[in-house]
């Protein structure tokens, strides 16, 4: 099998290459080597490579900069995920496409089914929506997989950023408001890989990890397990705030659980990477 890894160079593509199956041939193209907004080059080289799977793991992930980087954002999130989708279907290859539980407004209550309503409150929700949409008008063979709040020991997110600031600080102030599912990038890439075993069927797909939470409890969680594994020297106060009392520049979705109906089993432990 020879699979095509865009954006091999962010969290997901990063534990994507770590486990993927040795016998497969993975054409692993980070951001120098394939630009996905490229619409030439996409097509070129798909035509080049006849990978029989594309997975694109390239985004554009800075949720409150894509408020004033429209644009790009849009460019990155729908109009690169198109040029791969319109390039797979010429080529008979099968397409993966990661998007985000930032498609919800957050109003639910209970876990969100791939059949709910969308409605991004951000820009950066909104071009991962048109991406998913452009991607199912041009290709029936697309799975999509939406995912949410992940973390790995790659790259930049919510962890990494707690480890930084109780280093920096003596007291970290953390929405409580905004429930989610924390996802380890190793899991969601497995979890690829299984469907990609499996032949699933295509189509939208939920993906996340089993703990529901705030974003602050997330943080008590990382910091009282990086203080037991002596990553951090002292345990920093931790204080709930609101969404409203946080400085932030787009608002995120108050509840944004996706219910989950991809079973797989899972061999990495979410926190497992900590301990690294
Ligand atoms: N991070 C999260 O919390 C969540 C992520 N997701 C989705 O999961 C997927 C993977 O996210 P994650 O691994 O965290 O993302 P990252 O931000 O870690 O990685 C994204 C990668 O895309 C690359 N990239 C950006 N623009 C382009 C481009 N034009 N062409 C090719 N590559 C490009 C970046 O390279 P460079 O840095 O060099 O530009 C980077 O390596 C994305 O679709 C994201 O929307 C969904 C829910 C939560
Ligand atoms: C750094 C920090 C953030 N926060 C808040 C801001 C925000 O509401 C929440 C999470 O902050 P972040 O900016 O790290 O997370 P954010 O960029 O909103 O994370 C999102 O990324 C995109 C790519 C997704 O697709 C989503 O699933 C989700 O993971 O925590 C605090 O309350 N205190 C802090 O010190």
């Amino acid at each position: 099998m020879k699979v095509l890894l865009t954006g091999a160079n962010g969290q997901l593509g990063r534990c994507f290459q770590d486990i993927v199956p040795n016998e497969w041939q993975l054409i692993a193209a980070d951001h120098d080597v394939l630009d996905i907004t490229n619409t030439e080059h996409v097509e070129s080289f798909v035509k080049q490579y006849q990978p029989d799977v594309i997975v694109n793991a390239a985004a554009y992930t800075a949720v409150d900069k894509a408020e004033s980087e429209a644009v790009i954002a849009r460019k990155i999130n729908a109009q690169g995920p198109y040029n791969l989708a319109v390039a797979a279907n010429k080529n008979n290859a099968r397409f993966y496409h990661i998007s985000t539980d930032y498609v919800f407004d957050g109003e639910k209550t209970k876990p969100y089914l791939t059949t709910d309503q969308t409605n991004p409150l951000g820009v950066y929700g909104k071009t991962k929506l048109q991406g998913e949409q452009l991607c199912l008008k041009v290709n029936p063979n697309v799975t999509i997989i939406r995912t949410a709040w992940v973390f790995s020991q790659y790259g930049n997110n919510f962890v990494k950023t707690m480890l930084r600031l109780a280093k920096e600080r003596s007291e970290l102030k953390i929405v409580n408001d905004q429930i989610g599912c924390p996802t380890y990038a190793g899991d969601l890439a497995y979890c690829i890989i299984q469907l990609i075993k499996q032949n699933n069927i295509p189509g939208i797909y939920h993906y996340c990890g089993d703990e529901v939470m705030s974003w602050f409890d997330f943080a008590k969680l990382i910091i009282s397990k990086a203080y037991e594994l002596n990553m951090i020297p002292k345990l920093p106060k931790l204080s709930a705030l609101s969404s409203y009392e946080y400085p932030a520049l787009v608002k995120r979705p108050a509840y944004s659980v996706l219910d989950k109906k991809i079973s797989v089993t899972i061999i990495i432990y979410q926190v497992n990477w900590i301990i690294r």
